[in-house]
């Protein structure tokens, strides 16, 4: 589509502006050639600049509604193919999920979720939210995790204000989900928060203290 092209172009700028550096590595887990449901962490809207460094072909977004109305980033959005979700109502977010499930296969496009459903800098990942797992097992699609490094190191995210620096950002291989079944989702979750916060710790250059709190998704 030639507006995503454009907007992917323009963001693709202000790295220069904002003196950021992206590392990229595994973009070839993307080519799996069939749709999939990609995951990665939120930390700011810095990650947009980061999305537009490896943003696939044929791959729309899940956000939260209120970022609809927000004037022309709204629009961007909107012209960008992003999906909208109530996250006040679980029952209304799982069913466009299911609908999603559904046109993802029929239109062959990959959607990508923040599975934290918000930003987080605290330089931790949150624990996941299970919609991104639910809608690739209803699918019956691999998932991608894709991590991006802290940016603690140069980005002070009360003020705003950051220094320049390097963002590393990992695509990981596909996870399959054939023959899983909604049993499975917890494991899932489970599975891929604990390789993204492995990930994320590495690229990060940030020591995972065995004494932390447990983040796991035990029912
Ligand atoms: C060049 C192109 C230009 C493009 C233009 C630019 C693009 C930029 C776009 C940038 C977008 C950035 C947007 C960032 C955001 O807005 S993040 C916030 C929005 N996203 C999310 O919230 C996604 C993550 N959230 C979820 O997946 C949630 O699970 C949700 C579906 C929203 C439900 O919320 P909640 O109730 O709080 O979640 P839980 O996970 O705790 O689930 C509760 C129980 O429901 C079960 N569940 C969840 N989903 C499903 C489902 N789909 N089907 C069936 N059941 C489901 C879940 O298992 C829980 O039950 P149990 O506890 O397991 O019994
Ligand atoms: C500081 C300047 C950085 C400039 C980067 C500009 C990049 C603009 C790129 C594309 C424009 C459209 C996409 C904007 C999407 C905003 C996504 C975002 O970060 O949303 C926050 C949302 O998750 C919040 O949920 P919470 O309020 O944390 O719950």
């Amino acid at each position: 589509m030639r507006s995503t092209r454009i907007i992917k172009n323009v963001v693709k700028t202000f790295k220069y502006l904002y003196g950021l550096r992206f590392e990229v590595k595994g973009l070839e887990n993307f080519k799996v050639g069939s749709p999939c449901v990609i995951v990665s962490n939120h930390q700011s809207i810095l990650d947009m600049m980061g999305l537009m460094e490896i943003l696939p072909d044929r791959c729309v977004q899940i956000a939260k509604k209120e970022l609809l109305y927000t004037g022309s980033v709204g629009l961007v959005m909107y012209l960008g193919g992003v999906i909208f979700i109530n996250r006040k109502s679980t029952s209304n977010a799982k069913m466009v999920m299911a609908d999603v499930a559904k046109t993802m296969l029929s239109e062959n496009v990959m959607v990508w979720i923040y599975p934290e459903g918000t930003r987080n800098g605290n330089g931790d990942l949150l624990p996941f939210k299970k919609g991104a797992f639910h809608l690739a097992i209803q699918a019956q699609v691999p998932v991608i995790p894709v991590v991006y490094s802290s940016f603690s190191s140069f980005y002070d995210r009360k003020k705003n204000l950051f220094t320049s620096g390097k963002i590393r950002v990992e695509v990981l291989e596909p996870i399959e989900t054939k023959g899983l079944t909604p049993e499975d989702v917890t494991e899932l979750t489970n599975r891929c928060y604990s390789t993204m916060r492995e990930t994320f710790f590495r690229l990060s250059g940030l020591v995972n203290e065995p004494n932390g709190p447990a983040r796991t998704h035990l029912q």
